[in-house]
């Protein structure tokens, strides 16, 4: 069963991070006790999921950790011949996500593929999410892995994307980082917990400003783009074809 997150309770010399098996052992608390709002994006992610399902065509879970949002969606789909497929290139994850899966049941089919979204195939798709996935892909690689995914959606399509996002200048990055910080120690988490996972994932989680999200994606294509809900440096979007 999954445990508490203590992967940078002891002093250590911080190697980058990675979605490795002790990783998925704790990941749900990780997830909860970091992101503010996560349970809300989960949430809400499988309402509007379930708005913008189309008969006949497929939803994607890109970054799929161990099922969450596709859980959420699954529940809120109430169109005909659908199907979920979740990818994550972390095979422990994948093999978690699997089992959990199991434990639910529904007419939904889902396929949960070990596999690295900058090499998938995005086809038939009504809804896209991308929950906390887009800021692991390098940062010159972003723009190329959302024109493959409008080209994938039909009309009226949706990508659900959450995002950790910069402040637009150093003064207010600052501002949001320390609010996050306060909401990590609120949550438990030591200053020494709070340091070495930054130093763990500045290297493999760059993050962009809003406006550069909100920019590419109009560059790609989507007419309608929406901010839903933001905490924090924690940003959750809805983008339109
Ligand atoms: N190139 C890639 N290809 C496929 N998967 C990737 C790639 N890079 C990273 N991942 C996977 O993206 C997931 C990011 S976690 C998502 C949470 C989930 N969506 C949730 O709603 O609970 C967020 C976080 O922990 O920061 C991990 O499982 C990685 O293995
Ligand atoms: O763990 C943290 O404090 C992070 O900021 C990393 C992160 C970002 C978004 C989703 C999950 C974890």
């Amino acid at each position: 069963m999954t445990g508490k997150d203590s992967i940078y309770a002891a002093e250590q010399e911080v190697k980058d991070f990675t979605f490795d098996a002790n990783v998925v052992e704790v990941f749900p608390d990780m997830i909860q006790r970091s992101v503010p709002g996560y349970a809300t994006m989960v949430s809400t992610m499988g309402k509007l999921a379930g708005q913008f399902a189309q008969s006949n065509s497929n939803l994607y879970d890109l970054g799929c950790a161990l099922g969450a949002v596709t859980l959420s969606m699954r529940r809120n789909i109430d169109k005909e011949n659908c199907q979920i497929i979740a990818v994550d290139n972390s095979a422990p994850m994948v093999e978690r996500c699997q089992l959990h899966l199991k434990g639910f049941k529904s007419e939904v089919p889902v396929d949960v593929q070990l596999g690295d979204i900058n090499e998938i195939e995005i086809k038939n798709a009504s809804v896209v999410a991308m929950n906390f996935t887009l800021q692991f892909i390098p940062q010159e690689q972003r723009q190329t892995v959302l024109e493959k995914i409008y080209a994938g959606l039909k009309p009226g399509g949706v990508l659900l994307l959450s995002e950790k996002i910069k402040g637009e200048n150093d003064v207010k990055d600052n501002l949001l980082i320390d609010l996050h910080h306060d909401f990590k120690r609120q949550n438990g988490y030591s200053e020494l917990e709070i340091s070495q996972k930054r130093t763990a994932i500045e290297n493999i989680m760059r993050t962009d400003a809003l406006s550069t999200h909100i920019e590419r994606l109009h560059t790609v294509g989507f007419g309608n783009t929406q901010v839903w809900y933001q905490c924090f440096n924690f940003c959750s979007m809805v983008a339109i074809k």
